[in-house]
């Protein structure tokens, strides 16, 4: 795939075409893109069509009522609501700033005169104490897209859910308390919200921005919920991550499509998606600049390994799934590499997949095996670079910082460095203000289909029949003591 400069901006009705077979998955079947990414789009959506014929494990559990909302989505039954929450930075929930559209404001940009245009940022969430986490931890593994279990184990998803949210939580916990008790996530972008509002008002696009996360507050959900109250005639949705994943960006897309189409209002909203941006210029050169500022700090940079540490992913993703994550990911490294080298900067790179999850096969090579090897072959200085997202998270500075760490210093390598995430860098924010900008003319009002998916989903000959064969697969699995091993062995 050849390299781009822009984004990958979709109009929102064409990116999303509806198959009545497959309710609780969009699948992108029209190939609109308008750069070079077209056939990312079409590999994805033939892959997605594959997604059920995966063998993922299921295991049949017992597990009682979770406490979730309305929904799906559980949070804390203490937690005060989203709307008493207020961040900092927002005069209203999860949105930065207020609505700022005075004639004077608009200023030059006629096409948005009379328009009132919200900036959706989606990102994952994370659990802002330590007792968020397993409620977190749920929501995660509640998402289809994270664990992808087969059709007919669907029923499955929410118990499965809970038995691995509840074994996985002491380990989570202690990660989280160990970078001070939850995660940063949340203020962080926020602040990354605040900054993009002001670099649009710089560039005479006055925008309220809202923050969408996954799986804890702000949730998605009630983002677009303020996103109808404050009335937006037009919505660009910016995921914070540079790479498409479908257990990501596709994920969050999945949420806003299924709210979007049982909503009038919504429904008729012009939107558009960046899908992805990690061949933006201005992503590539503000990391360009991280690494090279980092690799100063060593006493001899010219030596030091660029190592790219990238959130993995389960290889079934790509090759069943087709999820474009991995080409993405190496073609970003390439990009940023390509910058290093016409600033005169020729240090080696290598690139890892982190932070695998379960009895499957990940991405590899794994970052941890790939720090042992590169001390064993004598490589004294080294340079990490997480490369998946934009924000510090708990992978970055409890499984990098430390874990990470500790393991080089103890396989031989002796300088160790890591770039920051690039948070607010002006550069970078000032770039996704542009691929903001660049979007707003590609909005669309999405097209509905929900009468022939509801049609389907609701068909009570299809749902017995699912039962049965699910109930008799799952009981197999559950005896079968290699099911039960690994489970016990390689999931927590
Ligand atoms: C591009 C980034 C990410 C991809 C791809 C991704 C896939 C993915 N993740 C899990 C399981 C977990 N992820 C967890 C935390 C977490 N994941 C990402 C990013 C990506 N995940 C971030 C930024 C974070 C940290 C959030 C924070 O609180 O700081 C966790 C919880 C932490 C832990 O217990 O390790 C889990 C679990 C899967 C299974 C998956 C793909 C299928
Ligand atoms: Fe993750």
């Amino acid at each position: 795939m050849s390299a781009t400069s822009g984004s990958d901006v979709l109009p929102r009705t064409k990116v999303f075409g509806s198959n009545p077979y497959k309710s609780d998955r969009r699948i992108p079947t029209s190939c609109s893109y308008t750069r070079s990414s077209m056939t990312v789009s079409c590999h994805l959506s033939e892959g997605l069509e594959d997604l059920d014929k995966s063998t993922s494990k299921a295991l049949a559990i017992s597990c009682s009522g979770s406490s979730d909302k309305g929904n799906g989505l559980v949070g804390r039954s203490s937690h005060c609501s989203p709307i008493e929450k207020r961040t900092p930075v927002g005069q209203t929930f999860c949105s930065v700033g207020v609505c700022a559209y005075g004639e004077a404001d608009i200023g030059s940009n006629s096409h948005i005169r009379e328009e009132k245009v919200g900036v959706l940022l989606l990102n994952l969430g994370g659990p802002e104490t330590l007792d968020d986490v397993q409620p977190f931890l749920f929501n995660l593994f509640a998402d289809p897209d994270i664990i992808r279990l087969p059709r007919l184990f669907k029923f499955l998803q929410r118990p499965l859910a809970k038995l691995i949210s509840v074994f996985r939580a002491p380990k989570s916990k202690e990660g989280y308390a160990a970078i001070g008790g939850g995660s940063p996530l949340r203020k962080i972008t926020d602040e990354q919200a605040n900054a993009l509002k002001i670099a649009l008002e710089a560039k005479n696009t006055p925008v309220n921005v809202y923050v969408g996360m996954r799986y804890w507050y702000p949730f998605t959900e009630e983002a677009i919920e303020q996103i109808k109250r404050d009335r937006i005639t037009k919505l660009v949705v910016l995921p914070l991550y540079p790479q498409f994943s479908i257990s990501t960006t596709g994920s969050s897309i999945r949420v806003l499509e299924s709210v979007f189409r049982e909503d009038a209002y919504l429904s008729e909203l012009p939107v558009s998606i960046i899908k992805s941006w990690y061949q933006r210029q201005g992503y590539v050169k503000s990391m360009a600049d991280l690494i090279e500022k980092e690799l100063k700090s060593f006493s001899k940079p010219e030596e030091v390994m660029i190592f790219f540490s990238a959130h993995g992913v389960p290889v079934s993703y790509i090759e069943d799934a087709g999820d474009p994550y991995k080409d993405q990911m190496e073609e970003c490294i390439y990009l940023i590499m390509q910058e290093l080298k016409a600033r005169g900067t020729n240090n080696e790179h290598t690139l890892c997949y982190q932070s695998r999850v379960g009895p499957v096969q990940w991405l590899k090579p794994y970052t941890d095996e790939g720090l042992v090897e590169l001390g064993q072959k004598g490589v004294k200085s080294l340079l990490a670079v997480p490369v998946s997202f934009v924000s510090e998270h708990i992978e970055t500075l409890e499984e990098i910082d430390m874990e990470y760490k500790h393991l080089a210093l103890e396989s031989g390598i002796e300088n160790w460095g890591r770039v920051p995430a690039l948070g607010c860098t002006s550069s970078f924010i000032t770039d996704l203000a542009e691929a903001v900008i660049e979007a707003l003319p590609s909005a669309t009002a999405m097209s509905t289909s929900r009468t022939i998916s509801k049609a389907v989903d609701n068909d009570p000959m299809q749902y017995v029949i699912k039962m049965f064969f699910g109930s008799i697969l799952a009981f197999v699995l559950l005896l079968s003591p290699k099911a039960v091993l690994a489970f016990r062995n390689r999931l927590f």
